[in-house]
Order: C-alpha cells, then structure tokens, then sequence
C-alpha cells in the first residue's frame, strides 16, 4: 500500500537512518515508503508493511483508548508528538474534541504539576538563570532555525496552580500544540520555552525528582535582567518572531508586557488573549439576551492579570458602544482576597488602582467589614454579569449566586478559572442555583448539564479562542506589533461567529472542532487592522486570504528526497 499521496512539493533532508526517525519534525515511521526507506538507509529499521497516515492513526487511537487515565492519554499523546510530529497532529485533529481536553486544560495542569516525575524526552528550550550570559549559545542549539511563534513562561502563575517551576513548561507546549492544532502554524515553526528563575514551591524543592533549578526564585532585580537578556538575544536571533507570555506571575505579568510591547512583536494571552475572549463571548451573551454591554453591571472575583486585563477591555467596548468612560467605570467591581476593590484600599497595583470603586458610589450600601464582600457587592450593585478568575475553587457558593439571581433575570456568569477542580462553581451548581435561568461560559470544558428537561450547552470561554488566530493573522502580513485594535478584531470576529446570538441555538461559541475555520477568519480580521494602523506589509483582501489559506499547516507527509551532506 503507498502512503497518502501529499499535494506539497518535495521535502530535501540530509537525514538518513536513525537520525530521520529520531527527528520528530521528519518521522514518517511505517509510512516511509520503499523508495524512500531505501534511498535513507531505512530498509529493516521498520517493520515491512507499508502504511498509511490514517492506518497509522488508527493504530495509535486503538492504543490511546486502551489507557484510562487521563495523564497517562496525556503522557501517551506526547510521546507520540516526541516521535512523530505529523502523526500526533493528524491524530488530534481527527480527535479535536476528545483530545483537547487531555493536552491541554484541564489535563494539561496535572502534566505540569507532575513534570519532573513524568518526563520522558527533551521539547523546546529550558533557559537557565545560571545560562543568562551564554543566551546566544543556548538559542543557537534550539532543534528548530526558523522560529515564528514562541511562547515563553516562567511557570510562577501555571492556570490555578501556583508555581509548578520548571513544569510550566508542560503549558508552553500545550498552547503551542494548539497553535498548530487550530492555527494551522507548521511545527517546525514553533518555540516552547521555559525560563527557570528557581521556584517558591517548597514541594518541588523538597522533591527528589524535581529537574529545575533547586533554589527559590531570583530577586526581583536579578529576574529584570534575566528577561532583559532574554528578550534581546530572542529579538536578535528571531527578529520576527511573536512572543507570546504565558502564565506569568501577577508581580511581572504587566510589567513584562508594558516594557516590550511597543518595542516588540508580542502579548500576554493572560492579560490580552483572555480580555479578546472573554469580551467576544460577553458581547455574545448580550446580544443573544437582546441587551448591549454598556448596560450592564460587571462583578469580577479576582482582580490579577486576567481579572484587571478583561475589566479594561470591557471598558473600551462600553465606551465604544456610546458610554462615557467615567460611566463604564463605574459599572465594574472588582473583587479581590479583601473584599471590593475601593478608592480608600491600601497597596493595590498601579492597574488595579485604575479600576477601584470610588467612596461615594458606595456611600449607601451596608456592609460590615472594612471593605464589602462578594456577597455584600451581589445584594448592593445588582451586577448581570459575574466573572470569576481567582483560580480559587468554590468562591461562588449558592449564597452569592441566589443573590446575584434575586436582582436580575438571567444573570451572565462565567467561572473561568483552570482547570476545571479549581473553578469558582461548577455549571450544574450554577443552573440549580439559578433554577436553570443562566447564560454561562467556563475556562476549561465541562459537559452539557441537563436541568428539568432542557440540557444547556456549556461554552468554553478560554483565551485558546484567540491566540491561533492572532499568530496566524500576525505571520501573514508580518506584523511588527500586536495592538489593542488588534486584539478587539479578534473579540468582535469571535462574537460574529457566536451560535447562539446568530440563530438563537447552539454555544455561545462555536464548537472547538470549527476553530481551524474561526481561526482563519480571525487571522484575517487581525491582519486587516495590522494593515491599515501601518503595523504590517501591505496587502489587498484577496492576497491576504489566499495567505491565511496557503499558510495553514496540515498533518501530511510528503515525499522526501535525498541532499548530500
Ligand atoms: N479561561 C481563560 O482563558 C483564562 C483563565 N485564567 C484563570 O484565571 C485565574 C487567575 O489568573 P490570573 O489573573 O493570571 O492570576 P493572578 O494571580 O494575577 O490573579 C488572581 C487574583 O485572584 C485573587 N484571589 C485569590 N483568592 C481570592 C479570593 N478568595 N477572593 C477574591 N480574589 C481572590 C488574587 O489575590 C489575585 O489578585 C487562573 O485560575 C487562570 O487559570 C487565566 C487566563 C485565561
Ligand atoms: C487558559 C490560560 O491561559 C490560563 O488559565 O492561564
Ligand atoms: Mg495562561
């Protein structure tokens, strides 16, 4: 049997033998065929038969059905991406939904946690603190020359999780999979990359098997330079590359991003890829209700990088919508470990502060603390929209929903903090405790819940909305910088798609498996406002979409001939 006849042209490769099959990015495995095993010093390193990427495929899902945990699925399908990369994605894009939810949240937080313990082969790039002199050298041996996407942690705010250390690099690799997965960005283009500054978690220090840096993280001063350094020597070996910062901790996360941003092609998916969809699945919302955003009243648990991120890009939109911006303002309430957010509250951050209540909105509500609860803020603001990204499980008890339900019809609520064990309540506590009368969004997936008859379809508000489709959009027109026009493109395009503000049926979003298609519409709508804020090369509708389109990698092999080294 010949493997699946492949429309690109002809890949050169000075590999041969072992090399090619231990070269994730070229193993083909049984799917070599016997020209190419011969003329590659193939011939008896493989068992005889000839396969097919779907016979290969099916192999490998036989085998991935065979385990019952969801880690050892997740350990499973890396292996597989370790070994053959082409293979792993044609096996995840004809399992999209089953296996989303095992390479990336909520299984993906377990892979973290258990890094050390369950690491099996090298991916991407560990950058010492103790390397921060030698950055040129250590860039110089990653596996891939042409990198286009790179998405950096520091592995001190993993989802909920706190600092995993070195095993943030498990969330590098599960965002980029998906970039490839649902972005159509080749592999071989693509940059997992964990800086290791030490950790704080006394687990992992104490941890035998823990494989970072056994120290608690730099200082402050120290962790400035570190990514100074970083940043130029990533800027001087990949110019063009888009930096994606990932589940960086809330002392650096802003900071981080308001010192590169202007100056390089990157963004924070924390701050701005959840702001994009958490604002697209709001505007969503609203229009399915038949009521505009500026109207409502937003209560936000969690005032960090995601919380104060969304806040912002709501705020815009209201003004946007006709609000002015004192007003927007005065529609929000962020909540935090203290109680509200207010004017009066000591050793808040520079971009918390912009977002406090001011004294005399809240002159006449009752509360007995020095700053009101969530539950004080439910009874008093009357909010419609309650927003949860505290990465603390269980902050929405059935006391702060009845409430929030007893001020408005159909409250909007979004638990959206990762993974799933640390979400603020779960969908089917939230439908009981509002007798089923709720529009709701999560991070991470959850199954449908059926209440008294009607199932109601959970959508999954998670930044994985947005991010494929800005680096597919940014890599087509070679955007220098990531704006906030950018970024709301991808929201507004997020909530033109929405089912269920369309047709009245279906998700707030569409389905995850529709992303590679949402993805592309994204790109496009990115690109477009990159073009015309002078940010990207300059190119009419047509080309741009036929860009979009010839650039989305797909799972194939194709026929490999041979250079002499
Ligand atoms: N669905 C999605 O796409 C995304 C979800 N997230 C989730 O949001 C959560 C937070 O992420 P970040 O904002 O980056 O972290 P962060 O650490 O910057 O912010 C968390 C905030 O929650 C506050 N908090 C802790 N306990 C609290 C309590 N009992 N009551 C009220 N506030 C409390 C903390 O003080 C902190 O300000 C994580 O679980 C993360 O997984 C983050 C980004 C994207
Ligand atoms: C989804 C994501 O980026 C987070 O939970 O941190
Ligand atoms: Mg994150």
């Amino acid at each position: 049997m010949s493997v699946t006849p492949s429309n690109k042209r002809p890949l050169y490769t000075g590999y041969a033998g072992s090399a090619l099959l231990e070269t994730p990015l070229l193993n083909k495995g049984s799917a070599f065929t016997r020209e190419e095993r011969s003329t590659f010093n193939l011939t008896g390193l493989l068992p005889p038969r000839y396969e097919t990427i779907e016979e290969q495929v099916s192999r490998c899902y036989l085998q991935y059905r065979s385990f019952d945990d969801a880690i050892n699925k997740h350990i499973y399908l890396r292996a597989i991406q370790d070994n053959n990369e082409t293979l792993f994605y044609r096996l995840v894009q004809q399992h999209l939904e089953e296996m989303l939810p095992i390479i990336y949240t909520p299984t993906v937080g377990d892979a973290c946690e258990q890094f050390s313990d369950i690491y099996r082969s090298s991916r991407g790039l560990f950058i010492s603190y103790d390397d921060r002199y030698n950055l040129d050298d250590v860039l110089r041996n990653a596996t891939k020359a042409k990198v286009k996407v790179i998405v950096v942690t520091d592995g001190e705010r993993v989802l909920g999780l706190g600092d995993q250390g070195i095993g943030g690099m498990g969330i590098s690799i599960g965002k980029l999979s998906l970039y490839t997965a649902c972005g159509g960005i080749s592999p071989a283009y693509t940059l997992p990359v964990m800086l290791d500054v030490g950790t704080n978690n006394e687990k992992l220090l104490n941890d035998p098997m823990y494989m970072g840096l056994r120290q608690k993280r730099v200082a402050q001063e120290q962790y400035n330079e570190f990514i100074d350094l970083f940043m130029t020597a990533v800027n001087r070996r990949w110019p063009d590359a888009i930096i994606q910062f990932e589940d960086f901790a809330q002392p650096n996360a802003m900071p981080i991003l308001q010192r590169y941003r202007d100056q390089v092609c990157c963004f924070n998916d924390d701050i701005q890829g959840t702001a994009a969809v958490t604002v697209g699945t709001l505007l969503a919302a609203c229009r399915s209700k038949g009521v505009s955003l500026h109207q409502q009243k937003v209560v936000f648990v969690g005032a960090g990088s995601a919380g104060c991120g969304i806040a912002e890009q709501i705020i815009s939109q209201m003004v946007a919508e006709g609000a002015t911006e004192p007003q927007a303002r005065s529609q929000i309430y962020m909540v935090d470990r203290f109680g509200l957010l207010t004017e009066t509250m000591p050793d808040l951050r520079d971009f918390q502060q912009a977002l406090v209540q001011r004294s005399e909105a809240i002159s006449d509500w009752s509360f007995s603390g020095d700053y009101p609860s969530l539950l004080d803020v439910m009874h008093c603001a009357k909010p419609t929209i309650l927003i949860g990204v505290s990465g603390q499980a269980g902050l929405f008890t059935e006391q702060v929903i009845r409430a929030m339900k007893k001020g408005c019809d159909t409250p909007i609520i979004f638990p959206l903090s990762n993974p799933s064990r640390q979400v603020e309540a779960t969908p089917e506590q939230v439908i009981h405790w509002t007798d089923g009368d709720v529009i709701i969004a999560t991070g991470s997936p959850f199954a449908p819940v059926t209440y008294q008859g009607k199932q109601h379809l959970i959508t999954q508000c998670n930044n994985s909305y947005i991010f494929p489709g800005i680096g597919l959009g940014v890599l087509a027109v070679k955007a220098r910088l990531i704006s906030d026009d950018m970024l709301r493109a991808a929201s507004e395009t997020l909530a033109a798609n929405s089912p269920l503000a369309n047709t009245g049926q279906g998700g707030l979003l569409p389905n995850f498996t529709a992303l590679a298609e949402l993805s592309k519409k994204i790109a496009f709508a990115v690109a477009k406002v990159a073009i015309q804020q002078g940010l990207a090369l300059e190119i009419d509708d047509n080309v741009l979409q036929q860009k979009i389109e010839q650039n989305f990698w797909q799972p194939q092999y194709r026929s490999y001939r041979r250079v002499s080294n």
